[in-house]
């Protein structure tokens, strides 16, 4: 009798869950404030962290920056402090946890306060074929990408449960839902990526920390540099353009000020997200084909070749 009594609450939850889902994306729901939030962004230096602090800045809550390059991160600092922000600086690398968990505390005792909302948004991608990256590469991308979530989570976490507030964001890809060719250091990174926040919003439900929140950002191709060239067919592409980095942060701030779960940005990717899931391997591969999606990263391969042989050096 309790079992069924769940099982019908369990499916009207399930179908309110799907109509109020349905209906904010027409009604925006309010957004949450976030002034006089501490914010902390790792790979602030660079196109999509520098943004999202520039972003938290609008909204009036005070960032600590986050980045191995000290130079680019204290150019966003800057940043932040002519638009009348709060920035603290920080060089750090976020593979090395001995590194963060240092770092974390030295953020604690110069601000005496402690972040309330953390933005694990710094990335890399080795840019070779597999059989020609060299491991160090390969294993840079994990750490960068998926260990690096580990560290920074269990250095800010304990206080944002202690308090029940606090806001956990993981900037994944598309590529952590679905994958291409020649990309295999990033997409095993970035579905780990995925699965560990998954975990981790799972853990926080079952043990009704409602106050700390979580937010996925899925984008697809964004015109930062990082994978510069990276195309599939023309036709197909005026449907899916690479996104613009304002508008890609734009979306995600969005999702976080509702605490929105999950987001893939734009909303159109998450057909092939369901189509892995729904039809055949076969049936997805002749749509890559199709779409040009099936060798999209050959020409960013190209690109970051010709960039090695100038000496590190973007070219156009
Ligand atoms: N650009 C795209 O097409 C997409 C990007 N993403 C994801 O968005 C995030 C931001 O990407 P994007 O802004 O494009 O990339 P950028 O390369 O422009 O910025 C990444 C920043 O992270 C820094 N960084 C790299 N390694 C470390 C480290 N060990 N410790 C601390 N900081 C580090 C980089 O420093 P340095 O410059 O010195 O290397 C750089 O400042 C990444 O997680 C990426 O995977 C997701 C979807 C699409
Ligand atoms: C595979 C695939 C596509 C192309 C995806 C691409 C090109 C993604 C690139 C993402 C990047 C660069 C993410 C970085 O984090 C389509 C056309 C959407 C649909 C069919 C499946």
């Amino acid at each position: 009798m309790i079992f069924l009594m769940d099982l019908q609450m369990m499916l009207l939850d399930v179908i309110y869950f799907i109509l109020r889902n349905s209906v904010r994306i027409l009604l925006r729901p309010r957004t949450k404030p976030v002034d006089g939030e501490l914010v902390l962004i790792t790979g602030s230096g660079g196109g999509l962290g520098r943004l999202f602090a520039q972003e938290f800045t609008k909204h009036g809550a005070d960032v600590v920056l986050w980045d191995v390059n000290s130079s680019s991160n204290e150019q966003t600092a800057q940043l932040v402090r002519e638009m009348g922000g709060k920035a603290y600086a920080y060089t750090v690398d976020v593979t090395k946890r001995e590194d963060v968990y240092r770092n974390a505390e030295l953020v604690r005792r110069d601000l005496g306060r402690d972040v309330t909302i953390l933005v694990n948004n710094a990335g890399v991608v080795a840019g070779e074929r597999m059989l020609d990256c060299p491991d160090e590469l390969i294993e840079r991308t994990m750490k960068v990408n998926c260990h690096a979530l580990f560290w920074t989570v269990k250095a800010f976490l304990p206080q944002m449960i202690a308090q029940n507030h606090g806001h956990i964001v993981t900037i994944a890809s598309v590529l952590g839902l679905f994958s291409t060719a020649c990309v295999e250091d990033y997409c095993a990174s970035k579905f780990a990526a995925v699965g560990f926040h998954e975990s981790l919003a799972h853990e926080l439900l079952a043990e009704d920390v409602e106050g700390v929140k979580t937010t996925l950002v899925c984008p697809y191709i964004v015109e930062t540099g990082m994978f510069q060239g990276c195309k599939i067919r023309d036709e197909v592409e005026v449907l899916l353009p690479p996104l613009k980095p304002q508008y890609c942060v734009e979306q995600a701030m969005n999702a976080i000020l509702i605490d929105q779960p999950l987001v893939c940005i734009p909303r159109l990717t998450y057909l092939p997200f369901l189509a892995r899931a729904l039809f055949p391997w076969e049936s997805n591969v002749v749509v890559y084909r199709f779409m040009g999606s099936d060798k999209c990263m050959y020409p960013f391969i190209d690109t970051m070749k010709k960039q090695a042989l100038n000496g590190g050096i973007k070219v156009e």
